[in-house]
């Protein structure tokens, strides 16, 4: 076999409840994840040693070196096998870059799927997984897809049921935003305030509109711990919820870490006229629609 190509979504959380910081520098989550459709593909060709190229808007923020997290997955596969393995993985991206929509995860997810199949390890889901979660706390997520909630870093899943399709619309944000930063605003936030830090719970009622697939009762529900750390390092993003709010979004978060912006709409038609509002008024300079939930990584 010389190529295999795998399909990976992107994700947004529609709960993402952050716990106390951890003595190894993580927080307990509530996070539940939602797979939707804006997707990289992850190619692995056959080859001596294992390099990466990145294609797509976003290629120039993207390292090719092992601090790419689709090296890093194919890396610990082979290490996983026992032997050294070679593969051209080519990258092309449509996630946004740095914005708290999984992108590296999702691309890390794919080399595993793809590097399991180009080199015939035939290597179970279940150890796909175990691996998936060394490499990052979103990566297992990456690999499962549809609506989950993951719980202690985040890579422990439990899938939840989905009733029908949910319609959003992503607005990227330029510049990135740093994960580990967003965290530690969000806990230096709540140090100023002297605020108690509750346990994370999950949202009974966010689950049962999940389930029921009623979108306006989702969008009243979403919510973000780490939201407000994202509007204090990027105060301009509060503008761009607003619009969407005020195009009549049914919610309207920053997606996981941000800086990109998430908005339930109420239908595709919807979604198609909120991403071209946002964009009409300058809200955002770019928008998606896009529908969830979607499968995880694929072979394509
Ligand atoms: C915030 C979330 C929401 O799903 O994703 P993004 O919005 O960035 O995509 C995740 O928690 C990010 O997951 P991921 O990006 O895989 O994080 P990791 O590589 O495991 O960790 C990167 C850094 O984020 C912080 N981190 C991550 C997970 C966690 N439960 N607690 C943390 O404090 C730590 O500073 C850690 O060093
Ligand atoms: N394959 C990859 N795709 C995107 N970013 C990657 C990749 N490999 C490593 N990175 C690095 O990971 C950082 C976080 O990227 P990403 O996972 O897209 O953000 P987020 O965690 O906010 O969703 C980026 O700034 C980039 O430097």
């Amino acid at each position: 076999m010389s190529s295999v190509t795998v399909r990976v979504p992107a994700k947004v959380n529609v709960q993402l409840s952050v716990g106390p910081l951890r003595e190894d520098g993580y927080h307990d989550l509530v996070n539940v994840f939602h797979a939707v459709s804006i997707f990289d593909r992850v190619e692995a060709k056959e080859s001596d040693a294992i390099t990466v190229a990145v294609e797509g808007k976003w290629a120039d923020q993207v390292p090719v070196d092992d601090g790419n997290l689709a090296i890093r997955a194919a890396r610990a596969l082979a290490k996983h096998a026992g032997r050294s393995y070679g593969a051209d993985l080519v990258i092309h991206k449509e996630i946004p870059v740095a914005g708290g929509m999984a992108g590296g995860s999702a691309d890390a997810a794919g080399a595993l799927v793809a590097c399991n199949e180009l080199w015939g390890l035939g290597l179970p889901f279940e150890d796909l997984m175990e691996i998936a979660g060394d490499l990052g706390s979103d990566v297992p997520f990456s690999l499962l897809g549809g609506t989950a909630v993951g719980t202690g870093r985040g890579e422990e899943l439990s899938e939840l049921p989905t009733g029908g399709t949910f319609h959003w619309v992503f607005a990227p944000a330029e510049g990135g935003l740093p994960t580990p930063s967003v965290y530690a605003e969000c806990d230096r936030l709540r140090k100023e305030s002297d605020a108690e830090v509750p346990w994370p719970e999950l949202n009974e009622r966010l689950i049962e509109a999940l389930s029921t697939g009623d979108a306006y009762a989702l969008g009243s529900y979403l919510s973000n711990d780490l939201q407000d750390a994202a509007l204090a390092l990027r105060p301009e993003l509060a503008t761009t919820l607003d619009a969407g709010r005020q195009h009549g979004a049914l919610g309207a978060i920053v997606s996981g870490s941000g800086p990109t912006c998430a908005f339930l709409a109420i239908d595709a038609t919807h979604a198609r006229d909120l991403a071209a509002s946002l964009t009409a008024t300058g809200a955002a300079t770019s928008a998606m629609a896009a529908h969830g939930p979607v499968p995880g990584a694929t072979l394509a």
